[in-house]
């Protein structure tokens, strides 16, 4: 053993072997870094940093394994297996193994315990998860996913769970109010982003309840939630996942999980008439993206593959909508939407804008900093009003709706896509699959806010109550433009997947009210492979 003159503590060096090649390994117990090295040419280099180590056993080696080459000699080796994060293509991590075989047992067994010492001092990791399985959602693999693929590894990871396989909408949701919730380091969903909304609501709704704060109350201060939720992508569309952690893949949610990452993410309230309707992460649409999921819901039974046919309809359709956009924009962030600075792993200006909202409120008091600042109002003819509150990359459009969208900033991106012909709205449409500027149209507007709300023409130009006027209108087309394609019959916002049936609404964004087991999409330089080879 290494012993480091200036009392630090001391670094674990010795020679071992990986089958039939001899290496030299170390643990730098103070960097918490594992390396090994081959004794011979080509000599290379590998490290792990302790907090991207899952596990550490004690292997068994076969006759066989024992028979071949110098081991032959030996009475009978021993040997210890390190389980740790190896970075693949496109974000995705997979559990890799290396076996270090040791000439006596003691040895052996400092290595084992030195490495597990390492392991306890990882204090941000899960040991017991509350987990909800979807059954239904997706292609309805979640529950073989979890079982064949994330189980194992946590179980590898010493992590307990309790799995409640949901049987009806809104049982996690429901299950979340009534559960000693202390018990838990964290809840897992394995679904689509409507599992995670429902998981969302669950925690966020149960925090405030127990705080003591109206959800109903669009000025309300919401109370952060703490207790981070794991996303094991099942889905559709998995555009929450895939958006903060850079690729829909369950081994490396599971990965994430078990290594204890934590990511802050804002979350928009969507309110209408001093009404609490819902939160969401992703994606508030109405006009096109509204459309297309509520003729989706119809077909789920075709699976995934629904939004493309009611995508293909409802871009035919080309309905639009007529109303007023009025808008907070956000002042205290550092970031605008067409600025090319994309959120990644420890972004500064998520970081910058917290730091900015907490000094108002310090200076403003809670409540009364939010309101601040000059309102914007927008009166026109849309085909989609979409607020995203993350890019909103998902399979389909791998660079999202709002490429640059921070994922907690405090703000939303508020693009209205105005009354366009078909080709051009086609256009538009592409340019989310390829490199172009989606924002880069005459009919195309984006705006970074903090708070906005949407009033349909048809609901303004009464003064009756709002309830009255919808059932007035709903479920009929525009009678003063029989022949045109503005639309009163849907008045659906897709809020993060989800069905919303009310056109006018208000919606604030909260910045980091909640937590997730993610880190971010990592710059491309350090998502190289790992272990890292020097
Ligand atoms: C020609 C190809 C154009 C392709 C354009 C692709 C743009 C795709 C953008 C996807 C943005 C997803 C935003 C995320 C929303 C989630 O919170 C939500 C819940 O999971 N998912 C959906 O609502 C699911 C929404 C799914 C929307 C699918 C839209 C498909 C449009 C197809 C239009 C075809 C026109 C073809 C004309 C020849
Ligand atoms: N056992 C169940 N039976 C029926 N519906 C359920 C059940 N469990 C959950 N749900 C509901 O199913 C809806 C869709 O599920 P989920 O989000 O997992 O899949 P998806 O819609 O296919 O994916 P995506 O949201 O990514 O498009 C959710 O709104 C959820 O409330
Ligand atoms: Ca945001």
């Amino acid at each position: 053993m290494e012993q480091p003159p200036d009392g630090r503590r001391p670094r674990l060096i010795s020679s071992l072997a990986q089958g039939q090649r001899s290496c030299e390994v170390s643990l730098d117990r103070e960097l918490g870094l594992l390396t090994w090295w081959d004794a011979q040419p080509p000599r290379r280099n590998f490290s792990v940093p302790a907090s991207e180590i899952i596990a550490v056993e004690e292997t068994k080696i076969d006759e066989k394994q024992c028979n071949s080459g110098k081991w032959q000699k030996m009475e009978k080796p021993h040997a210890f297996t390190v389980y740790y994060v190896k970075r693949a293509r496109n974000y995705c991590w997979r559990c890799n193994e290396e076996t270090f075989w040791c000439i006596d047992e003691q040895l052996c067994n400092q290595w084992i315990n030195s490495l597990k010492e390492l392991l306890d001092l990882q204090t941000s990791r899960p040991k017991h998860l509350l987990v909800y399985i979807n059954p239904y959602g997706g292609k309805q693999k979640g529950k073989r996913i979890y079982e064949q693929k994330v189980a194992p590894l946590f179980s590898l990871a010493s992590i307990s769970t309790d799995v409640i396989i949901t049987e009806h909408a809104n049982h996690a949701k429901d299950n979340l109010f009534e559960v000693n919730i202390e018990k838990y380091d964290g809840v897992v969903c394995v679904g689509g982003d409507g599992m995670v909304s429902e998981v969302m609501h669950g925690l966020i709704g149960r925090t405030q309840k127990d705080s003591g704060i109206d959800q109903n109350n669009p000025k309300a201060p919401l109370v952060q939630c703490n207790v981070r939720i794991g996303i094991i992508p099942a889905g559709s569309t998995d555009c929450i996942c895939y958006a903060t952690v850079g690729i829909n893949d369950p081994v490396t949610s599971a990965l994430h999980i078990i290594v204890g990452d934590t990511l802050p993410l804002d979350v928009s309230s969507v309110h209408h008439n001093n009404a609490f309707l819902k939160y969401y992460v992703s994606l508030l649409g109405y006009g096109f993206y509204g459309d297309v999921l509520k003729d989706s819901e119809k077909k789920r039974w075709m699976g995934t593959i629904r939004y493309d046919f009611s995508g293909f309809k409802t871009f035919l359709s080309h309905h639009y909508y007529e109303g007023t956009v009025s808008y907070l924009p956000a002042k205290h962030t550092l970031g605008s939407p067409r600025d090319k600075k994309y959120c990644r792993t420890g972004c500064c200006i998520c970081r910058q804008s917290k730091q900015q909202l907490e000094e108002q409120r310090k200076k403003y008091g809670i409540g009364r900093d939010e309101g601040r600042g000059e309102w914007k109002v927008i009166k026109g003819k849309f085909l989609a009003i979409n607020a995203a509150n993350m890019s909103c990359a998902c399979p389909r459009s791998p660079k999202g709706l709002s490429p640059t969208a921070h994922l907690a900033d405090g703000s939303a991106d508020l693009i209205l896509v105005r009354k366009c012909s078909r080709f051009d709205f086609l256009r538009y449409l592409v340019r989310h699959t390829n490199q172009d500027d989606q924002f880069d149209f005459t009919f195309v507007e984006v705006y970074r806010v903090k708070k906005f709300q949407f009033t349909s023409k048809h609901l303004e130009d009464d003064d009756s109550d709002v309830k009255d006027v919808g059932k007035k209108h709903f479920g009929q087309f525009c009678r003063d433009h029989p022949v045109c394609c503005c639309n009163l019959t849907n008045n659906t916002w897709n809020c993060d997947g989800e069905m919303l049936n009310s056109s006018t609404i208000e919606v604030r964004v909260h910045c980091q009210l909640m937590k997730l087991f993610a880190r971010g999409i990592e710059e491309k330089s350090t998502s190289n492979h790992s272990p890292i080879e020097q």
